[in-house]
């Protein structure tokens, strides 16, 4: 990814089904924190802001602290969050002896001793990048089960109407925060169904009595049925009571993943699949998905089960996931990434005449690097089968045979990437130069003015770094032409679901479009879609009327716009930027079609208002995000 677009919150959650004792003489006293780390950091490239870790102990008497909760925005922060809970188990070890392998001792003693895990990593879409703002979010109650602890990956497009329905049940919350409004809506109904229990036992038995009745028959699936239907976004959100009950839910899309593993030892929920196979080493095919619309719940004793929340819709799974964010040792996601690079072998064939002794195919490191190799696998073959036409043909005319069967395709390693050079010189002028050093290249491997590059990179959202940084450099090489070819389709409209890019103007598809107008006399266009935009607000069904913009032009068009864009002014090489249709998306990623960005075709009618609101936002110059 040259554009860098920030993205994603993962999740991890651990609940230990067997008394903790069991699990420190099998295998040891910090099993559960070792396994969470791992957890956590095979899920890194999900949060660039912070990450945070909850522990609850189930059963404690009162008076001993039973929720844990680290939160840190440091550079590395899930290495942080671990060295400083390490040190507690250290120094129990230290000063406990012997007994830092008793439950009993352990659980009053030391904090993250319990038996119930809850770990995020945060990239923010809503608010701002402080400590305050990372998950898990307490909500704290001297009723243990009232207690609720929540962290999510998530964003709604509907946070001001869930804002208001909150003033409406008759809250007064303090702050405008997506993960609080979200929480407190949870909270609410599990107040609910905590009082409700409490009318119906109250008059038989003592009140701690019926506060230990309560904690094992809280119905979290009737609380969340209660607390999510107004939801409208994209959500894997989970949750975990004082008690010991945990759930974790996702939207009626399935927009954002959710996995999870059980045994008679654990059960274990991560936002990618690779974490949880990595952590406890089982087998892929034991590790499920949690259902569109549906929670998978864990009560107090260790049961889990899903269960449908809400009327699931169509599945429209972020397929970006697939094509950059997940981590792409995932065996589907590698098959898919591969299949995207070779799908574009006959555009890239196209595009270079079919001259591969004059073509070099190289890549934007790192996420790009798994569709190359599918590129070259399609290049490879085409190369294959041209030879056999050859020789069933008989006529080895041009050149000998054995130039013909020698002939491979040239893989260079062109682009290597570098940290951010500081850029401490303030004026625009040097700011650029240090900006177009963020990556390198090899020298002398191009041959000036005879070889074409071939560059693939997963996506291009700005086009600035293209422009910038990859290009200029690049050209230097002396190439005859270069061609940049994104393995995702053009970026035409913006997400509103985790993905941080709801500002319209920004993307260089829209750019082109744009200027696409003007040159053809259209941009009348632009006014009357403003004004369908602004009649609509505040209505609750709307359509993406945006789509009629793009609608005036083939997506050749637009990548032929899009490649003038980014094409640095004193550029020598001829460049053409090739981008996948979204049919070969599809074929692709068949079971992640959620495809809003490159279509604009929304799953929820909250998509259908932000993408709107972010014309209208562009229209009127305001640079903020759109929900
Ligand atoms: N990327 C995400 O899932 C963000 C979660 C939540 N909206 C936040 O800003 O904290």
């Amino acid at each position: 990814m040259s554009d860098q677009i920030l993205h994603e919150c993962g999740i991890a959650m651990i609940r230990l089904r067997k008394p903790l004792s069991y699990y420190i003489e099998k295998y040891g006293p910090t099993y559960a924190m070792n396994k969470m780390y791992i957890l956590m950091e095979k899920q890194h490239n999900r949060g660039q802001d912070g990450a945070g870790i909850a522990n609850i102990k189930l059963d404690i008497e009162p008076g001993h602290r039973y929720i844990s909760r680290y939160r840190s925005i440091k550079a590395q922060p899930v290495a942080h969050l671990f060295k400083k809970i390490s040190k507690k188990y250290k120094r129990a070890q230290k000063e406990g002896k012997g007994r830092f392998r008793d439950e009993q001792w352990l659980k009053e003693n030391v904090a993250f001793t319990g038996e119930l895990w809850l770990g995020h990593l945060r990239y923010g879409t809503h608010g701002m990048n402080s400590i305050e703002n990372v998950h898990p979010f307490l909500r704290q109650n001297n009723w243990r089960s009232r207690n609720l602890v929540m962290a999510g990956n998530f964003n709604m497009t509907n946070v001001e109407e869930l804002f208001d329905l909150l003033v409406g049940l008759g809250q007064h919350p303090k702050e405008k925060v997506d993960t609080v409004t979200v929480m407190e809506k949870i909270g609410h109904f599990l107040d609910e169904e905590v009082q409700t229990l409490f009318e119906r036992y109250k008059d038989k038995f003592s009140n701690r009595e019926v506060s230990d009745i309560i904690e094992n028959e809280l119905d979290l699936h009737r609380v969340l049925k209660r607390a999510c239907k107004d939801f409208d976004g994209g959500y894997t959100m989970a949750g975990v009571t004082g008690s010991g009950s945990a759930f974790v839910t996702r939207d009626p899309n399935g927009i954002r993943p959710a996995y999870y593993y059980a045994d008679d030892e654990v059960v274990v929920v991560a936002s990618e699949k690779p974490a949880i196979k990595t952590a406890f080493n089982v087998d892929y095919s034991q590790i499920e998905e949690i259902k569109p619309g549906h929670a998978l719940i864990v009560n107090k004793s260790g049961e889990y089960g899903q269960y449908q929340i809400t009327q699931p819709g169509e599945k429209t799974a972020c397929s970006f996931e697939r094509i950059y964010f997940s981590r792409g040792n995932d065996p589907d996601i590698y098959r898919e990434r591969k299949q995207l690079g070779r799908l574009l072998v006959p555009q890239v064939l196209k595009a270079i005449n079919s001259d591969l002794r004059n073509t070099v195919f190289s890549y934007i490191p790192n996420t790009a690097e798994t569709a190359f190799f599918g590129m070259m696998e399609g290049i490879e073959e085409y190369l294959i089968n041209k030879q056999k036409d050859i020789i069933i043909d008989g006529k080895p005319s041009v050149d000998s045979l054995e130039d013909i069967l020698s002939l491979r395709p040239r893989v260079e390693k062109l682009v290597l990437k570098d940290v951010k050079l500081r850029t401490f010189i303030t004026d625009d002028e040097h700011r650029d130069e240090m900006v177009s050093h963020v990556y390198d290249t090899t020298y002398e491997v191009i041959r000036k003015g005879i070889d074409t590059v071939v560059v693939i990179d997963d996506s291009i959202v700005r086009g600035t770094t293209l422009e910038k940084s990859i290009l200029k450099m690049l050209d230097r090489l002396g190439p005859k032409k270069i061609v940049v070819v994104s393995s995702a389709p053009q970026i035409r409209f913006p997400d509103c679901y985790g993905i941080d890019m709801s500002k319209m103007g920004e993307f260089v598809a829209f750019r082109a479009m744009r200027a696409l107008l003007k040159d053809q006399g259209k941009d009348y266009l632009l006014g009357e879609v403003y004004e369908r935009c602004t009649r609509a607000r505040g209505h609750e069904r709307q359509q993406n009327y945006v789509k009629q913009l793009y609608e005036q032009f083939t997506h050749d068009e637009i990548s032929a716009k899009v490649t003038e864009i980014c094409r640095p002014a004193d550029m020598n090489a001829e460049l053409e930027i090739i981008f996948q249709t979204v049919d070969n998306l599809h074929k692709a990623i068949p079971l992640h079609s959620g495809d809003w960005y490159f279509t604009g075709d929304y799953p929820t009618p909250g998509g259908m208002k932000v993408v709107n609101r972010s014309y209208v936002n562009y229209m009127e110059g305001k640079l903020v995000r759109a929900y």
